[in-house]
């Protein structure tokens, strides 16, 4: 398999808060990574970056063998990089299917919206249904799926996923999880931040543990969940 992204050394900074202190990740074609780390480790700040909105003040992030470190954020969705941002931040007073065209802003070709489109709907039938619904007025899974749907709607090769279940209920949060091993057969590479340890390792092939800004663990889902590392992590929150 080869490296889809590579990040080196990468930093965050916001003014005088290092979030991100210099970390390497690697993410292979066709894998599930998972993210992992107590609140305030740096998870949301390192995704953010490789999509160009968190601010990278060192580092490279080198995407499908091009260097795509500062660049703005449409570069990324154009060449197939996506988040799912945390919290959902679905535009409540815009129906589902105007949720839905802001996340392919940047396709020209109408066909290629409409494939896109009854793709989303036909992994998220209840959006079909619910096309013409404010968004603000879908319960929480349902804003949850939006968000996704939105994000797949560029037809990303790599899917940043941050708190996909955050705020479910059990039975909404394997549904996402579901959808997460669904959207792999369709060859969409992930990363996935998650409180949810246990489920995120079922799904994940491999994964990253962040403590202060830093890697603290890192290796397949096998052996995180036998790590004490990753016991540590989340009792050391800071
Ligand atoms: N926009 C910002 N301005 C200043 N500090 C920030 C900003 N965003 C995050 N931080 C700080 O950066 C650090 C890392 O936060 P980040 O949200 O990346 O962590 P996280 O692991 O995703 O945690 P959570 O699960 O709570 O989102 C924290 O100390 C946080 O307070």
């Amino acid at each position: 398999m080869s490296a889809l992204l590579t990040v080196q050394s990468l930093q965050v900074q916001y003014g005088a808060v290092n979030a991100v202190r210099g970390i390497d990740l690697e993410v292979r074609e066709g894998e599930i990574i998972a993210l992992l780390g107590a609140n305030g480790a740096g998870k949301s700040s390192t995704l953010n970056a490789l999509v160009g909105l968190a601010p990278a003040s060192a580092g490279t992030i080198t995407f499908r063998g091009q260097d795509v470190t500062g660049s703005a954020s449409e570069r990324f969705a154009s060449l197939g990089m996506t988040l799912s941002p945390e919290g959902r931040r679905v535009f409540g007073t815009l129906s589902v299917q105007e949720n839905l065209l802001m996340g392919a802003y940047s396709m020209r070709d109408k066909v290629e919206i409409k494939t896109a489109w009854e793709r989303v709907f036909d992994l998220f039938p209840i959006l079909r249904e619910r096309r013409e619904q404010f968004a603000g007025t879908l319960s929480g899974g349902q804003q949850q799926m939006l968000a996704v749907g939105r994000a797949l709607m560029s037809n990303p090769r790599l899917l940043l996923l941050d708190e996909p279940s955050l705020g479910l209920a059990p039975k909404i949060v394997e549904q996402v999880f579901e959808l997460i091993t669904v959207l792999r057969k369709q060859g969409v590479t992930m990363v996935v931040v998650e409180q949810n340890v246990s489920m995120a390792l079922e799904v994940a092939d491999r994964g990253y543990v962040m403590a202060s800004g830093r890697i603290a663990a890192s290796g397949t889902a096998v052996e995180l969940r036998n790590s004490d590392t990753l016991q540590a992590a989340y009792l050391g929150a800071d």
